[in-house]
C-alpha cells in the first residue's frame, strides 16, 4: 500500500513535470556546489588520478523527476535547471586529471561526473573521421568510446584507429536510439568499475539516430545521471548531401533523422566543405540555421576540428532542448523511423577480390546511388597483408589500403560489409558480394603463356606474379610492358590459342566415342583429315595380279586404298589434316604448343613430328613422335591430357592429327589366308611407283582440343585412361 503510494507520487511528479514548458534558468547554487567539489584536486591536485566520487544529490529539475532511492522518492519535481554556462570558465583546474576534459578547453567541467560527448550526424557525414581525429590529437586524454551501428556487423569498430587500443571501446549493434537504447544503459554502468581510466566517454551514433533518446538516457537513470553528465551533441554535416536530406519527404508520424541531428546539436560541424562551393556552402548554413539557430557552426574538411571546440564545452541545455521539444523527457514517446530504410551487413572468413567488388559498386551506384546512403567495409583482399577499408556515400566511394589497418599474425582474415539504403533488394545485394569471395586457386602460375585484354585488343603475355598487389595476376606483354589483371576470368586473361598437335593412329568407332567423354574443360575445336588423292581398288589390283575384288572385299573387307603420290609423305598427309584442323578452329599455327605424332608408320625411324610442326608452321610448338602402333592414338591423348594435368593448368587448343588405318597389313597379317592377301598386296605395291610400306597411305584424321583448368591431375589421369 504504502509502496502503491510512493509510485503514484512518483508519477504524479512526472506527470507535474511534464507540463513544465520551460524551467527556470539556473540559479548558480548548483555550480558553486560542483566548484567546491572539485576542491581536492584543483589546481595543485593531484595528478594523475580522477578527484572521488562524490556522492552528492545534485537536483535538476529532471532529477527531481526521477529521483527514487529503493522505491522511496527522495526528491519531487523541483525547478531546478542544471549548471549553466556561467559556471564554465572559472579556472583550469590544472592537472589533467583534476576535472575531466580540463586541458582541452581550459574551461572547468562537472568535477566528480564524467562527461559524455554525443556524437551524431547522418550517414556517412564524418563521425568516425573526427572520432579518428579526436583520437590521434595530442591531449593526453583517454576516452571510453562507445562505438554504435545500425547493422548485425560493425565497421566503424574496426576503422578506429589502431593506436588507440588504450581506449575502452564498447560496441552496440542496432540503433542506439531505440532498439539499443537498453543496452547502452548497461554499457555506461559496466564503464564505471573503470572510471578511473578514462577522461571522459564518447558515444558515436548510428547515422540513422535520433540523438534525443540518448541524451534522454542521462537525465532518467538515476545511476547512469550520477556517474556522468551530458556534456554536448556534436552533430556531423556533410555538405553536399545535407539538403537533399533535410528537405526528403518522411511518411506521416516518420521523423526525419538530419532535422532531429541538426537541431539538438550543440555544435554543428559544417563538414566536407571541400566539396562544395561557396554559394552551396552559404545556402548549408542558412538551411542548418532555420534548423538550429543558438549551435554554433563550425566549417571543416575531413572533420578536422580543434577537439578544443568540442569537449569539455558543458553545452548541453536542457532548457533549449525542452523550449524545442517539450516531450524531451517522455519516455514513453516512440519514435518512428522510415521503414523503407534499411541495413544489411555481412561477415565471413575469408578474402576476396576487391577489384570484383569496386566493379560491381560502380555498375549498381549507376541506378541505385540515390538511395545507397551508406556503404563501407573492412575487407581482407587476397594477396596482400594490408586492410582494405572501403567507404561510400551515395554516389561518391573509395577506398584503399592504409598502412594503419594490417592483418596482425594470427588474425583471422575476414571481410565484413555493411550497406545502408532506401528498398535495399538484400539477396541481389548479398549475392553480388558473395561472388566477390575468392573461393579457388588461379588458373595460371608464374611463367605460363596468356593472352591479356589490353588496349587495343587482345595481346600475348606472360604471367609474371599471382595475387599481386591484390590483382590475381601481374602479366607481362610481348613488348616489356607489365599490367595487372583485375579479375582472374577470361574478360582479362585467357589462355593462349595454342595447343598439342598430336598425329597418329586410328581414330574410328569406339574411340570416337570416347574422345566425346572428354574430361570437364576440355572440349573438341576443331578436326580436320586428309587422304592422298591416288586411289587403288581391287579391280585395279586384278589387272595386276590373279585376284578379284570379290576375293579381297570378302576376306579383309577393302574394296579401295590412297596411295600416296611420289611427292607426298605421311607427313605432308599429317600436315594437311592438321591445318584444316586448325582451319576449323580458327587457330593460327602459332597458336600451338605441342605436336605430337603418333603412328606405326612415321616416314623414317626416328618420326615425323617436328618434321610435321616444320610444315605446319607451328614454330611455336614442341614436337615429337609417339609410335605405339595402332594404340598410338590412345597413348597420344592420354600423353596430351597427362601432360596437360601435370601442369594443373591447361587452357589451349590440342591439335590432333588421326591416322586411320595405315593399311591392313599390321591388323591382318597372322592368318594365313590373309597373309596371301598381305603378300599380294605387297606385290602390288612393290609394282607401284612408291617404294616403301608406309607409302601404303594412310587417311589423317585431326582434332583440334581446346581445354580449361585441369587441375586435379588424379582425376585427369582417370579419365584419359578410360578414353
Ligand atoms: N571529400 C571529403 N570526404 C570526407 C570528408 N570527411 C570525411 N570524408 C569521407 O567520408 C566518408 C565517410 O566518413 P565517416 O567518417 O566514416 O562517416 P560517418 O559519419 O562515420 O559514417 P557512418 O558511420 O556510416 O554514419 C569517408 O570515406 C571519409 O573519408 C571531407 O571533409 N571531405
Amino acid at each position: 500500500m504504502v509502496l502503491a503510494l510512493k509510485i503514484q507520487e512518483n508519477k504524479a511528479a512526472i506527470s507535474e513535470d511534464r507540463n513544465l514548458r520551460k524551467p527556470p534558468s539556473a540559479d548558480g547554487s548548483n555550480c558553486s556546489r560542483a566548484l567546491r567539489n572539485r576542491g581536492g584536486s584543483g589546481p595543485g591536485g593531484q595528478a594523475g588520478r580522477r578527484p572521488p566520487m562524490v556522492d552528492v544529490p545534485r537536483l535538476t529539475s529532471l532529477d527531481a523527476l526521477i529521483a527514487v532511492k529503493d522505491g522511496r522518492v527522495i526528491q519531487k519535481a523541483q525547478a531546478v535547471a542544471p549548471p549553466r554556462a556561467s559556471a564554465r570558465g572559472s579556472g583550469n583546474g590544472g592537472a589533467r586529471s583534476s576535472a575531466p576534459w580540463v586541458g582541452l578547453s581550459g574551461q572547468m567541467a562537472e568535477p566528480k561526473r564524467v562527461p559524455v560527448t554525443v556524437l551524431t550526424g547522418f550517414l556517412g557525414s564524418g563521425k568516425t573521421t573526427l572520432l579518428n581525429h579526436i583520437l590521434s590529437t595530442q591531449h593526453g586524454m583517454k576516452f571510453a568510446i562507445i562505438e554504435n551501428e545500425f547493422g548485425e556487423v560493425g565497421v566503424d569498430e574496426k576503422v578506429i584507429k589502431e593506436d588507440s587500443e588504450e581506449q575502452v571501446i564498447e560496441v552496440m549493434n542496432g540503433c542506439i536510439c531505440c532498439t539499443v537504447r537498453g543496452d547502452l544503459v548497461k554499457v555506461l554502468k559496466k564503464l564505471r568499475s573503470k572510471l578511473d581510466t578514462f577522461d571522459g566517454v564518447i558515444i558515436e551514433t548510428t547515422g540513422m539516430a535520433d540523438p534525443a533518446p540518448v541524451a534522454q538516457t542521462f537525465f532518467v537513470d538515476p545511476e547512469v545521471q550520477k556517474i556522468y553528465h551530458l556534456d554536448g551533441i556534436v552533430t556531423v554535416v556533410d555538405c553536399k548531401h545535407v539538403l537533399a536530406h533535410l528537405q526528403e519527404e518522411k511518411p506521416e508520424g516518420v521523423e526525419n533523422e538530419t532535422v532531429e541531428q541538426i537541431a539538438f546539436a550543440d555544435r554543428i560541424i559544417l563538414n566536407k566543405t571541400d566539396l562544395v562551393d561557396d554559394a552551396a556552402l552559404e545556402e548549408v548554413v542558412t538551411e542548418v540555421q532555420k534548423v538550429n539557430k543558438d549551435a554554433e557552426l563550425i566549417k571543416a574538411q575531413h572533420s578536422k576540428v580543434d577537439p578544443a571546440k568540442l569537449l569539455g564545452i558543458n553545452a548541453f541545455s536542457l532548457d533549449r532542448v525542452l523550449e524545442m521539444d517539450p516531450e524531451f523527457m517522455n519516455t514513453d514517446g516512440e519514435h518512428q523511423h522510415d521503414n523503407s530504410i534499411s541495413s544489411i551487413s555481412w561477415k565471413f572468413e575469408g578474402e576476396l577480390n576487391v577489384n570484383k567488388m569496386e566493379m560491381w559498386i560502380s555498375e549498381m551506384l549507376q541506378t541505385k546511388a540515390a538511395d545507397m546512403f551508406r556503404y563501407k567495409g573492412m575487407l581482407a583482399v587476397k594477396g596482400m597483408d594490408t586492410k582494405y577499408l572501403f567507404q561510400g556515400v551515395h554516389m561518391l566511394f573509395n577506398g584503399g589500403f592504409s598502412e594503419e589497418y594490417q592483418w596482425k599474425k594470427g588474425e583471422t582474415r575476414e571481410c565484413r560489409f555493411v550497406f545502408i539504403g532506401r528498398n535495399l533488394d538484400k539477396a541481389l545485394l548479398e549475392q553480388k558480394f558473395m561472388e566477390c569471395k575468392v573461393t579457388s586457386e588461379a588458373r595460371f602460375k608464374v611463367g605460363d603463356r596468356v593472352e591479356a585484354n589490353v588496349p587495343g585488343g587482345w595481346k600475348k603475355a606472360k604471367i609474371m606474379r599471382v595475387w599481386d598487389e591484390g590483382n590475381p595476376y601481374r602479366i607481362q606483354l610481348e613488348d616489356g610492358t607489365q599490367v595487372w589483371a583485375p579479375d582472374d576470368s577470361d574478360n582479362f586473361v585467357r589462355a593462349v590459342k595454342g595447343g598439342y598437335c598430336l598425329c597418329g593412329a586410328v581414330a574410328v568407332g569406339r574411340q570416337r566415342r570416347r574422345l566425346r567423354a572428354l574430361p570437364f574443360g576440355i572440349s573438341v575445336v576443331g578436326t580436320g583429315s586428309a587422304a592422298p588423292e591416288t586411289v587403288v581398288s581391287n579391280d585395279d589390283l586384278a589387272e595386276i595380279v590373279e585376284t578379284s575384288d570379290e576375293w579381297i572385299s570378302q576376306r579383309t573387307g577393302i574394296r579401295r586404298r590412297h596411295v600416296l603420290a611420289p611427292d607426298e609423305s605421311l607427313a605432308s598427309l599429317s600436315t594437311k589434316a592438321a591445318s584444316r584442323a586448325l582451319e576449323a578452329a580458327k587457330m593460327s599455327p602459332e597458336d600451338v604448343d605441342l605436336v605430337i605424332h603418333a603412328t606405326s608408320t612415321p616416314d623414317d625411324l626416328f618420326g615425323s613430328g617436328p618434321q610435321v610442326a616444320s610444315m605446319l608452321g607451328a614454330d611455336n610448338a614442341v614436337a615429337f613422335d609417339l609410335t605405339a602402333a595402332c594404340s598410338g592414338h590412345e597413348d597420344k591423348v592420354c600423353m596430351a591430357f597427362g601432360i596437360d594435368s601435370d601442369q594443373a593448368m591447361y587452357c589451349s587448343l590440342m591439335l590432333l592429327p588421326l591416322q586411320k588405318r595405315a593399311s591392313n597389313i599390321m591388323d591382318f597379317g597372322s592368318t594365313v589366308k590373309q597373309k596371301t592377301v598381305l603378300e599380294k598386296e605387297l606385290h602390288c605395291i612393290q609394282g607401284h611407283p612408291t617404294r616403301r610400306t608406309s607409302d601404303l597411305a594412310p587417311s589423317m584424321g585431326s582434332f583440334a582440343f581446346e581445354g580449361h583448368q585441369i587441375r586435379d591431375s588424379d582425376t585427369s589421369k582417370q579419365h584419359l585412361l578410360h578414353l
